[in-house]
C-alpha cells in the first residue's frame, strides 16, 4: 500500500498495530482521524453516486440504519417513528441536507455554564475557520438574491467547502419579502453568532463541482494517498470497548458477514464517535453507564455514568401543505414534475455547475431564525409557564438524581434564552413549492436511549418523549400561528394559498392541537447530547477534554458530546468541534 492509507477489511486487521481507535467513522470520527488510527465503520462508503455527491438528486435512503424504532410517543398521539440515521463511512454528513448552520453565541456560552469550559462561540470560532473553505458568492449575485456574510468569521483554507447555491427559484423573495413584512430583520451573517433573523442558507457546497463537500471526501479521499498510518474498516460494527481495570485498551469488533469477533488493542486511546443514538449503546454496552441497567443485563460495571443515554434532545419539525390558486413557477416541486425543466437544469448543471442541481433536499434558499419573542407577544407567558413545571415530573420515574440536578441546570439557561431575543427556538423554511416546515430548535423535552440486551445488533429502546414538557407545544403553536401571519402577508397572499394538512385552516385551538400532534415528527436526525460534557453532578459522562469521566485512555467525540442541541443544525458545530478533539487528543497524548 506504501503511503496510502487503507481499508482493511476484519479478517486481515492487525490486532495490535493501532495507536488510536475510532469507533464510528462518521462526520467526527473521519474528521478527528488525523492521527494513526484504525476507523471502525458500521456502514459501507458510499458509491459517490449521483444522490450523495448532486444535491438536487439527493437520496439518503441507502445509507440509513434501519434497526431502530422509536417508543411510542405520548405527546403524539402515541405513534412511533423510524429513527433516522447514517450508517456510511462519513455518517450523517455524507447524507444530509447540506446546511452549515452555527448556533448563537449565547447557547454555547450555556454550554460552558454546564461544564463545558473551554467551547464558547470564541473558543470554536478559530475551529470553525480551520474547518472550512468559505466560497463568497458573487457580489453582483449576493447583492440581488439578499445574501449577507461576514468574511472575518469565515474559514479560507479548511477541508470543507462552504458556500451559497447561485440559484433561487423566484418564490424564494416573495418568503423573502413576507418576512421583512411581519418585521423579521435581515442577519448580518446568521453564522456569527447572532443567530436571529431572515437569512440564505449556507450548503456543504464545493461550488467548482457544484458536488457534497462531506467528511468522506475531505477527510478521508483527499488524504489518503500521504496518510500511511490511516486505516478504515468498513462495514463492521464495534460491539464494544475494552478495558483492563477502567483503562480502554482496544475495542471488540463484530464482522457482522460472518458473525466472527475480534479483539483490536488501541496503544494510546479509543475515541468513540457513534452519533447520537450509537454512542451511548456502545458505552453501555461496554460496562459503562447507569449502573442499575447494566446489572439488570449482567454487563459487569467498569463505571456507574448514570448519565449515559440520558439528556436524549433532537429537533421535531411540522410540515405544512398548500394549494396555490396562483403558483409561481418553476419551484422545488418543479425538478421532479417539469421533464423540460429538469432537462434545462441539467444542461445548465453539466456545463456551469450551478443552477437549481446544487440546491439540497428539496429546499429553497430562504429561511428565518425566530426568537419567541419574535414569535409571539406571549413570550411571557410561555416563559411562566416553563418556569411552573417540575423536572422531575419530565423524566421517566426514577430517572437519577444528578441527571434531573442536570436538567434543572439546563433549564436556567433555556429559560435566559427564552426571554433574549438573540436566540433562536424555531425556523421557518418555505420550499417554494407546497410545503412549508417549521423546525423547533430548542425543545425544553428529553428523551432516554437505553439498551435492552448486552449485545450490539439488538437495537435500543429509543424514547423521544417529544413534548414530555408541554412548553414545547405552546412554543410549536405559536410558530404555527405565525407561519400563518407570513401567509396573509401581500407577497404570499397573491400566490393564492390555501391551508391543507394538518389543521386544514381550522381555528379551534383543540382541533388544531391534536392536528399538530398528528402530524410533528419527532426527528430531525439532529439526535444528540446522550453523552454530555457537563458537571458529573449534572449527569455528565465527559470532563470538557472529552475524556469519559472514572476512565483512562477513552474519549468520545461527535454530537452525542453536545451538552444542549443546538438552535441550528448540528455538522458545522461538528466539524470545529471534531477539529479541537484532534487537537486535545494530540496534545494529551504528545503526538
Ligand atoms: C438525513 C439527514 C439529514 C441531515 N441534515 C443535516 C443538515 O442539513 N445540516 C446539519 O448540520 N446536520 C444535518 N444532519 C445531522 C448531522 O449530519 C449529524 O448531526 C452528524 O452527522 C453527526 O455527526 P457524528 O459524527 O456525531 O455522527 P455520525 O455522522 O452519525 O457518525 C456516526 C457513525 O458511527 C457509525 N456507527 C454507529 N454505531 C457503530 C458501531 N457499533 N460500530 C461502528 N460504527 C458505528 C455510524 O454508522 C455512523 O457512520 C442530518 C442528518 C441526517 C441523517
Amino acid at each position: 500500500t506504501g503511503r496510502n492509507a487503507v481499508v482493511v477489511d476484519s479478517s486481515s486487521v492487525a490486532s495490535s498495530d493501532y495507536d488510536y481507535i475510532i469507533a464510528g467513522g462518521g462526520l467526527a470520527g473521519l474528521t478527528i482521524a488525523d492521527l494513526k488510527v484504525l476507523v471502525v465503520e458500521a456502514g459501507p462508503f458510499d458509491g459517490q453516486e449521483d444522490g450523495v455527491l448532486v444535491p438536487g438528486d439527493y437520496n439518503p435512503s441507502p445509507y440509513f440504519w434501519y434497526n431502530t424504532i422509536s417508543a411510542p410517543i405520548a405527546g403524539l398521539l402515541n405513534q412511533v417513528f423510524f429513527v433516522i440515521a447514517g450508517k456510511v463511512v462519513g455518517g450523517g454528513s455524507t447524507i444530509n441536507a447540506m446546511f452549515l448552520h452555527r448556533p448563537a453565541a449565547e447557547e454555547m456560552a450555556s454550554w460552558e455554564a454546564l461544564g463545558a469550559k473551554g467551547w464558547g462561540y470564541s473558543d470554536l470560532l478559530p475551529y470553525w475557520k480551520k474547518s472550512e473553505t468559505f466560497s463568497p458568492p458573487n457580489a453582483a449575485y449576493a447583492a440581488a438574491h439578499n445574501i449577507s456574510y461576514q468574511d472575518s468569521i469565515h474559514g479560507t483554507s479548511g477541508p470543507i467547502h462552504s458556500s451559497y447555491a447561485e440559484y433561487d427559484y423566484p418564490g424564494g423573495a416573495n418568503f423573502w419579502t413576507a418576512g421583512l413584512s411581519i418585521g423579521q430583520k435581515k442577519a448580518k451573517d446568521i453564522n456569527n453568532g447572532d443567530a436571529v433573523g431572515l437569512f440564505n442558507l449556507l450548503r456543504a457546497l464545493n461550488p467548482k463541482t457544484g458536488t457534497r463537500s462531506y467528511a468522506r471526501t475531505e477527510h478521508y479521499d483527499r488524504v489518503k494517498a500521504t496518510r500511511p498510518n490511516y486505516s478504515i474498516l468498513p462495514s463492521t460494527l464495534v460491539s464494544k470497548v475494552l478495558f483492563k481495570n477502567k483503562k480502554a485498551i482496544g475495542v471488540e469488533i463484530l464482522d457482522p458477514a460472518t458473525n466472527i469477533k475480534k479483539n483490536v488493542t488501541a496503544k494510546r486511546e479509543v475515541v468513540v464517535s457513534a452519533g447520537g443514538v450509537f454512542t451511548p449503546q456502545i458505552l453501555q454496552l461496554s460496562g459503562v453507564g447507569p449502573k442499575a441497567l447494566l446489572q439488570s443485563l449482567g454487563i459487569p460495571v467498569v463505571v456507574d455514568l448514570p448519565g449515559v443515554g440520558q439528556n436524549f434532545q433532537d429537533q421535531s419539525s411540522l410540515a405544512i401543505n398548500y394549494n396555490y390558486t396562483n403558483p409561481i413557477m418553476p419551484n422545488t416541486d418543479s425538478l421532479v414534475n417539469n421533464v423540460t425543466y429538469r432537462a434545462e437544469q441539467e444542461a445548465i448543471y453539466n456545463a456551469t455547475r450551478k443552477g437549481a442541481l446544487t440546491l439540497c433536499a428539496s429546499t429553497a434558499n430562504q429561511a428565518i431564525a425566530f426568537s419567541l419573542q419574535n414569535a409571539t407577544t406571549d413570550y411571557a407567558s410561555i416563559i411562566a409557564y416553563a418556569k411552573a413545571q417540575k423536572p422531575s415530573d419530565i423524566y421517566p420515574n426514577g430517572t437519577h438524581p444528578t441527571v434531573l440536578a442536570g436538567y434543572a441546570a439546563q433549564r436556567q439557561q433555556q429559560y435566559a434564552q427564552l426571554a433574549s431575543p438573540g436566540s433562536p427556538i424555531a425556523s421557518v423554511f418555505w420550499n417554494t413549492g407546497s410545503t412549508t416546515t417549521i423546525y423547533m430548535l430548542r425543545p425544553l423535552s428529553r428523551g432516554t436511549i437505553n439498551i435492552v440486551a448486552p449485545d450490539v445488533t439488538v437495537p435500543v429502546s429509543l424514547d423521544f418523549r417529544t413534548l414530555s414538557d408541554d412548553t414545547d407545544l405552546k412554543m410549536t403553536l405559536a410558530m404555527f400561528a405565525k407561519n400563518r401571519e407570513i401567509m396573509k402577508q401581500p407577497s404570499m397572499k397573491v400566490l393564492g394559498p390555501t391551508e391543507l394538512t394538518p389543521a386544514n385552516g381550522a381555528t379551534n385551538p383543540a382541533v388544531v392541537e391534536t392536528a399538530l400532534r398528528g402530524s410533528i415528527q419527532p426527528s430531525n436526525a439532529h439526535q444528540c447530547c446522550t453523552t454530555p460534557m457537563m458537571k458529573l453532578e449534572y449527569g455528565g459522562v465527559l470532563a470538557n477534554d472529552l475524556t469519559v469521566y472514572g476512565t483512562s485512555n477513552l474519549s468520545v467525540a461527535g454530537v452525542s458530546t453536545f451538552p444542549l442541541t443546538v438552535g441550528s443544525a448540528p455538522s458545522s458545530t461538528l466539524y470545529a468541534a471534531a477539529e479541537k478533539a484532534a487537537d486535545l487528543i494530540k496534545k494529551r497524548n504528545g503526538t
